[in-house]
């Protein structure tokens, strides 16, 4: 047997759930992600959950972090902090897209390693996958060919995160796991009008013509891209299902099984808003990737599954956004 086989087989798995006073550092837990899985663990009972806003630790400073964990030694870590944004954001900001990501989870990664850190879980994107994939996408399509051009700056970030897990887990048997959740939505979206993702673009620009009592809605594209969208609930499950259930080497995907064309979407989003006017298509925005539906039959295997349909988590959302309001800058 090799030494990194013999380290492999090392790797033990450290009980999430059995230990409810476990100190877990939630990092990014004000963001989409972030607070539904800090509504998970509250509702199971966890009570001693480590939180930082960006501006009391940034995670891009190396020696902020390291005595942040040296100080805290948390128990467990889940890595929801990310430079996050849609299509036109990813396309403008390349630089912030592959340097901020790399740097938060270079540090957070480390970091939990070097202080004591029982298990780490990662969150990439199904960006991470070739633009041509194989449909619907198994974990092993990833590396087989070339990134969408409108986010492979973010996605080689994502990549490098899933390897430098994997790396940790064979050379020091350390329980840190990747977990690629497809398109997300839900309560704490961002919904800016320029740089968030389609589905709460599509929705505050609809509730801002119906309520302006405009005629038309521009949409970005064609209206033939597929999407596969899962409420940010539903993660939030399958985060804490992948602590309690899977230390392997390989990332997982988290995924709906559902996919609709944007042009479907948008016609769903319209009518849980409740805007009667027309649809404009801007061709001159791009597409991105035509289709990216993922394979999560890995996941789905080990007994995790879905549970709230595009519908009610729309309308779900639609009533936090009306009650809310919030447009992050
Ligand atoms: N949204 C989606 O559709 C998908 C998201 N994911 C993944 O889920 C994870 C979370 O995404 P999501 O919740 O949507 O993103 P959000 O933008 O909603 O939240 C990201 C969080 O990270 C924090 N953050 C960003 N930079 C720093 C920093 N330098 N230091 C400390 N905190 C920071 C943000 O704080 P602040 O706002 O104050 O900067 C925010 O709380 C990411 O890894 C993303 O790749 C994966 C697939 C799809
Ligand atoms: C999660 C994933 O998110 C990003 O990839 P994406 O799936 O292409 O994300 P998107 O939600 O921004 O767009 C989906 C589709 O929708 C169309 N579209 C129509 N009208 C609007 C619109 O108004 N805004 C946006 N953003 N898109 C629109 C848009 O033209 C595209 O065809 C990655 O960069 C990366 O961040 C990543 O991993």
């Amino acid at each position: 047997m090799g030494s990194s086989d013999c380290q492999r087989s090392r790797s033990e798995r450290s009980p999430f759930l059995s230990d409810k006073s476990a100190k877990v550092f939630v990092a990014g837990h004000r963001g989409l992600v972030g607070s539904a899985i800090v509504r998970k663990l509250q509702s199971l009972g966890f009570a001693n959950l480590l939180l930082r806003t960006h501006s009391e630790l940034d995670l891009t400073r190396q020696a902020d972090v390291e005595s942040f964990f040296a100080a805290e030694k948390p128990d467990f870590v889940i890595l929801a902090a990310a430079k996050v944004g849609g299509i036109h954001a990813n396309n403008t900001y390349p630089a912030d897209f592959i340097a901020i990501n790399l740097q938060i989870q270079t540090n957070v990664i480390d970091s939990a390693y070097k202080h004591g850190v029982k298990k780490l879980l990662f969150l990439g994107s199904s960006c991470i996958y070739p633009k041509l994939a194989p449909q619907p996408i198994p974990e092993e399509a990833l590396l087989t060919g070339s990134l969408e051009p409108t986010n492979e700056w973010y996605a080689v970030a994502k990549i490098a995160g899933i390897k430098m897990c994997q790396g940790y887990r064979i050379q020091y048997s350390w329980d840190a796991i990747s977990g690629m959740p497809t398109n997300l939505y839900g309560p704490n979206d961002n919904f800016h009008p320029e740089n968030s993702h389609v589905l709460p673009a599509l929705m505050r620009r609809f509730h801002e013509a119906k309520v302006n009592g405009a005629k038309e809605v521009v949409v970005w594209g064609t209206g033939s891209p597929l999407r596969e969208f899962l409420h940010v609930d539903d993660l939030a499950d399958a985060v804490v299902f992948m602590m309690e259930e899977y230390s392997g080497l390989e990332h997982l995907n988290v995924g709906s099984g559902k996919e609709v064309s944007i042009k479907e979407l948008a016609e769903l989003v319209k009518e849980v808003v409740g805007f009667e006017g027309e649809l404009v298509w801007d061709s001159s925005k791009p597409d991105g990737t035509p289709r990216k539906l993922m394979d999560s039959s890995k996941l789905l295997g080990m007994g995790w599954k879905p549970k709230v349909s595009l519908r009610d988590g729309l309308v779900d959302t639609y009533k936090w956004y009306t009650a809310n309001a919030v447009t992050k800058q």
